[in-house]
């Protein structure tokens, strides 16, 4: 295709996603090489550049999975939920805020952005209490303990505000405080999803490592370009929507239709520049969910 083409299809999009806020999850899975990770960056200081701003939820599963098992810990889900006792906690801490967090500042700074690094303890952004967990045993509701894992009261958006009508990018770990000051571990797609409909968000975007969401998850050529509300409770009532694919659809599907949030994107982090092709093509490279 000619160049000047491929820019110029970009431009009814740039017009009309001017100084709309974007929020992008990057989750650990999408986190895989330098190449992968340079191509997020620079897509997301290029959304910058042309008026949209991009507010970042990051993620970091395989990467404490390791970090865990260097400290002789075995990693525990239950229901996509890491189980997390104190020790845990630290360690994650460590890895998204500590490590995960910083890295992803200063590659966007290496492209000529300018992000800011932040967990959801720094100026309260995420509220958060500790998470009740029921799961069906013998038939019966029974609650397991996850430990310190939390889920959002309240998104406090006043840092978040100033930061992004600063020209800045926040960048933002998935750890939450309660009111008495303790830490909590979210799962990071639930946080973007509370995130995007807190600061009203034209788009929420999923990168993951699967092009999109499939009719049959062992082929890629299965991917559903448009989904509906209604069509992804069809797909999960059919058991086709199964594992980390789970939490991302139920936040899209609770920032569609309670958070005001337009569309929501599920993207393949592997694919280069899956961020700009979405956003700026008409075809677009993944899965898009709109309310109807
Ligand atoms: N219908 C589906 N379409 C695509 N992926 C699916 C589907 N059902 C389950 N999945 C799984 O969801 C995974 C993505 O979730 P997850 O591994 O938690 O990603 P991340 O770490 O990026 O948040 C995919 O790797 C895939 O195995
Ligand atoms: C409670 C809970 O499970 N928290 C997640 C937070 C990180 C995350 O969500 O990372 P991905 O997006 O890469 O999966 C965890 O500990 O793995």
């Amino acid at each position: 295709m000619n160049k000047a083409k491929v820019l110029l299809e970009a431009l009814p999009y740039i017009q009309k996603f001017h100084n709309k806020i974007f929020v992008i999850k990057y989750g650990g899975h999408a986190m895989i090489d330098e190449n992968a990770k340079n191509y997020t960056a620079q897509d997301i200081v290029l959304l910058k550049y042309v008026g949209i701003k991009p507010v970042i939820v990051h993620g970091g599963g395989p990467e404490i999975n390791r970090a865990m098992e260097k400290f002789g810990k075995k990693p525990e889900f239950i229901h996509g939920l890491r189980v997390t006792d104190e020790e845990t906690l630290n360690i994650v801490e460590m890895v998204l805020t500590g490590k995960i967090n910083g890295e992803i500042v200063s590659r966007i700074f290496k492209f000529g952005g300018k992000a800011v690094g932040l967990s959801g303890k720094s100026g309260r952004i995420i509220l958060a209490k500790k998470k009740r967990k029921f799961i069906e045993k013998d038939g019966k509701k029974v609650e397991v303990d996850l430990g310190r894992v939390g889920e959002t009261v309240e998104i406090n958006t006043e840092l978040l505000d100033i930061l992004i009508n600063n020209n800045y990018i926040p960048v933002i770990s998935p750890i939450g405080i309660d009111e008495k000051g303790d830490a909590y571990n979210l799962n990071a797609d639930t946080v973007a999803g509370d995130i995007a409909s807190a600061l009203k968000a034209e788009k929420l975007i999923l990168i993951t490592d699967v092009d999109g969401i499939m009719e049959d998850i062992n082929d890629p050529s299965t991917v559903y370009k448009k989904l509906t509300v209604s069509d992804v409770k069809r797909l999960l009532k059919e058991g086709k929507i199964k594992g980390g694919m789970i939490p991302k659809v139920e936040c899209a599907i609770k920032a569609l239709e309670s958070g005001g949030v337009k569309s929501v994107h599920i993207i393949n982090g592997k694919i280069p520049h899956a961020l700009l092709v979405e956003i700026f093509t008409e075809e677009g490279i993944g899965t898009m969910i709109t309310k109807k």
